[in-house]
């Protein structure tokens, strides 16, 4: 059986389009607007759904992120209430859905439980940034008995040597970081973006996706055309703290999706 990343992945690739890869805390501002908001992202056009596990030690993220991560402890967020709420949005959608969680939550739930119920709730894929492969063996095996595919992140700073192997053992896409910092931070070297992408691509068929500074629909459509996918994370969390408050959040955060996607759209992807 193929995983719905790798479909997912594949089609847009016939078409010569790029995934849109949107992140959204899981239970920001709660978990009721996270559930409905997911379907409406998909509406929107998302082609993959990250949703984060929210970590009251979040180092790789800014402060959008950590405040989000914030509200979402706040509202009571667990990680075994998201796994819940995947198995409902599972009853209405087929769309990838990827979990970014920091090692420490999926430790202290236990690996093997949180594979096979992350699994059975219809979870696709698994970021743990804090995990790299070489450190990954304790998962790799119930990851793949649940078929969760484990994603690893590529930085600008990689080695050729690291590339390789990280390459090799990503499952899904590989997901490269456009800067050395944090989420949140600014993109300004599409060009850096592009000639990595290509590294990468020469060595693995794998999809390439590419996240971290991917804030407005130009930036968008810029990395669109140089890569497999665009993952946009703080600058969506910005909108859902703006609007947190207001009855038509929802529509706010799916019209900005919106914007993004078509941007992406108006660029054919350079590959395969
Ligand atoms: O926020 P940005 O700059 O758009 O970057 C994507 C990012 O938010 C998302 O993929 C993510 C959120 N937290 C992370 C931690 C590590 C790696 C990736 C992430």
């Amino acid at each position: 059986m193929t995983s719905r990343l790798d479909r997912t992945f594949s089609r847009l690739r016939d078409g010569r389009q790029a995934a849109l890869i949107t992140y959204v805390m899981a239970g920001d501002p709660s978990l009721h607007e996270t559930e409905q908001l997911v379907p409406k992202l998909e509406e929107a056009g998302a082609d993959v759904i990250e949703l984060g596990v929210p970590f009251s030690d979040p180092i790789a993220d800014g402060p959008v992120i950590q405040q989000a991560a914030e509200r979402a402890l706040r509202s009571g967020t667990s990680l075994r209430a998201i796994l819940q709420m995947v198995s409902r949005l599972r009853q209405h959608t087929q769309i990838p859905i990827v979990l970014m969680a920091y090692y420490n939550s999926i430790h202290a739930f236990g690996l093997e439980r949180f594979c096979r119920e992350a699994g059975a709730a219809g979870v696709d894929g698994l970021i743990v940034p804090d995990m790299p492969p070489d450190e990954s063996k304790p998962l790799k095996e119930p990851a793949a008995a649940s078929g969760l595919q484990l994603i690893f992140l590529l930085a600008p700073t990689s080695t050729n040597q690291r590339r390789t192997y990280v390459a090799r053992q990503s499952k899904g896409f590989v997901y490269y970081v456009s800067l050395t910092g944090i989420t949140g931070a600014k993109l300004n070297n599409v060009d850096e973006v592009r000639r990595n992408v290509e590294k990468i691509r020469k060595i693995s068929p794998t999809p390439v996706a590419v996240g971290f500074g991917v804030a407005t629909p130009e930036d968008a459509g810029n990395v669109a055309a140089v890569a497999d996918g665009v993952i946009v994370g703080s600058a969506i969390v910005k909108q859902i703290a703006a609007h947190r408050q207001d009855a038509g959040l929802v529509e706010h955060v799916a019209g900005f999706v919106h914007a993004l996607k078509s941007a992406m759209t108006a660029r054919q992807t350079s590959r395969r």
